[in-house]
């Protein structure tokens, strides 16, 4: 067998003025698992697309196992044994396990289904690849994202795939559940599969690829292996800039209280939550999934009404319940789900950055064109937001650039309290930089800034003191210099910890 899976030779593809990829070349080969790394906007989505068949290229040449494909389509791809498992791609929720994995490939019995068999074969299959014990006849909804996963990837194996394809497999997915997917893919390529792997996530690229290929500004800069060249070699390959100073310092006097959140309660979420935040100051929220960290932000934000308890801003009390009347009162807030709540994907940049802050830039019900243009063309360029100008439409930036269009669209309003839920999910090394860099410009002006991630290690870099919060209540606080991540982590899942409070 041919070695080499696929190559994608010198490929490039032209949306109108935006060259996304420019003579990018990608070489998979039988039985590794090969990265695709780059910049938000570097091109990874663009040349999995095209490989799929999504989009055609305008240039350049495609091989599997050494024969040039003159057409693409889905379906060609699919029966050369390409299978692609897409982010945002979900299963069919009122499925079983065995119907999911066999859709529109059902065993058959006469015009019937053939349940039975499809069952069993559905459980062999889950055996023989992944040792899992799971009842096929479980419903999707019922399971873990990590299993979930491994259902798609049962999908393509049971269709013979020969190269599997996974866009950020693990962004959904808690530490324990990746390490779970890697049994599964290290099991896969032993078996010869090719697996590329898209992730922004570095240390995964470190422990699980064997070969990665960096793309920027559409461009190939190289094909490189982690475990020769190390991931900081990598990080610069991507960003062309030196990264090692990752969290920007932040010399800010904290000042009197501009959030105060006494005894907030909501049933079956959080329980008695009480904190403050200074001006200049920035609070993380450190929580496992499901602890209520972001049940308390949409809480604050009136997304959430409390049962109980009381928000001050500036020292006077509100109730907020519904974002506009937060919003009103000096609240903004950089939600985790952008495309449901962040931006609206079918209108420009520009007028997305505005929409908040309308009333800064109009008169008398006219908005002043000119004002709006410059105000965002200067966030445009202090965010790095990759575009030819504002009046893109935001539906055709890259996932990591409309995250930076949502950022760029609440520090455009002149709020009190930002809350800040996951800002720099799926966001590129560079990017991350930059939004460090606008957080502290916001405490700079004297705002408080509520901070949840999942990122401990981000939390403990940049907040001035993280609350703990398990099972809805908030069982610990760290401050200044001495947070560390692995502390955060431990205390996050529970562990007794003892309330430290060493000085900045
Ligand atoms: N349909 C489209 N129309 C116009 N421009 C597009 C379209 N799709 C992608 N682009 C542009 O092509 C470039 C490459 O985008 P792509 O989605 O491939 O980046 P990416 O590396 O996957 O980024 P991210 O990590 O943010 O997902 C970007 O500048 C993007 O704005």
């Amino acid at each position: 067998m041919n070695s080499v899976a696929v190559e994608m030779r010198d490929v490039s593809k032209v949306f109108g003025p935006v060259k996304a990829l420019n003579q990018a070349s990608l070489t998979i080969e039988y039985g590794t698992i090969h990265g695709v790394v780059g910049q938000n906007g570097a091109g990874k989505s663009t040349i999995i697309k095209v490989l799929a068949g999504i989009y055609r290229h305008d240039e350049g040449s495609i091989f599997v196992e050494g024969k040039e494909l003159k057409s693409i389509t889905p379906k060609i791809i699919e029966k050369c044994g390409i299978h692609f498992i897409h982010q945002d791609r979900l299963l069919v929720s009122t499925a079983t396990v065995a119907e999911a994995i066999f859709l529109r490939n059902e065993p058959t019995f006469g015009p019937f289904i053939n349940h039975r068999k499809m069952n069993a074969q559905a459980t062999e299959l889950l055996q023989r690849y992944f040792d899992l014990e799971l009842d096929p006849t479980t419903l999707i909804t019922d399971l873990s994202t990590a299993q979930q996963k491994i259902v798609q990837i049962t999908r393509s194996l049971s269709q013979n795939a020969k190269v599997l394809v996974l866009d950020e497999p693990t962004a959904a997915l808690v530490t324990k559940e990746v390490e779970s997917l890697f049994t599964v893919l290290r099991r896969l390529k032993e078996e010869g599969i090719a697996i590329v792997f898209i992730s922004h996530y570095m240390s995964e690229i470190e422990s699980i690829c064997d070969t990665v290929t960096v793309l920027r500004n559409g461009e190939n800069v190289g094909q490189v292996s982690p475990k020769e060249v190390g991931i900081e070699k990598i990080v610069t390959m991507m960003t062309n800039r030196d990264t090692s100073e990752m969290y920007p310092r932040r010399n800010v006097e904290v000042g009197a209280p501009v959030l105060e959140v006494d005894n907030l309660s909501l049933a079956s979420h959080f329980d008695s939550v009480s904190f403050q935040v200074g001006a200049g100051e920035v609070v993380g929220l450190a929580g496992l999934l499901g602890s209520g960290d972001k049940e308390v932000l949409q809480s604050l934000f009136g997304l959430l009404p409390p049962d109980s308890g009381t928000v001050s801003i500036d020292g006077t009390s509100h109730k907020f319940r519904s974002p506009v009347n937060a919003v009103e009162n000096g609240i903004a807030m950089i939600p985790e789900d952008r495309r449901a709540h962040g931006v609206a994907v079918n209108l420009s940049i520009a007028e997305n950055i505005t929409l908040a802050s309308v009333d800064k830039i109009s008169k008398r019900g006219f908005v002043n064109r000119q004002e709006e243009i410059e105000s965002v063309d200067a966030l445009i360029e202090e965010l790095g937001v990759k575009t030819p100008s504002g009046d893109m439409l935001v539906r055709n930036l890259s996932g990591g650039n409309q995250q930076k269009v949502v950022v760029a669209k609440w520090l455009s309003c002149d709020s009190r309290v930002y809350l800040l839920d996951e800002p720099t999910v799926a966001v590129d090394v560079g990017s991350k930089i930059e939004i460090y860099g606008l957080i502290n410009r916001l405490a700079a002006e004297g705002k408080g800034i509520v901070f949840v991630s999942s990122d401990f290690e981000e939390l403990a870099e940049m907040c001035d003191r993280v609350l703990v919060i398990y099972k809805g209540e908030i069982i610990g606080e760290y401050e200044g210099s001495s947070i560390n991540s692995e502390q955060l982590l431990a205390a996050a899942s529970g562990k007794k910890i003892t309330i430290n409070r060493s000085a900045v």
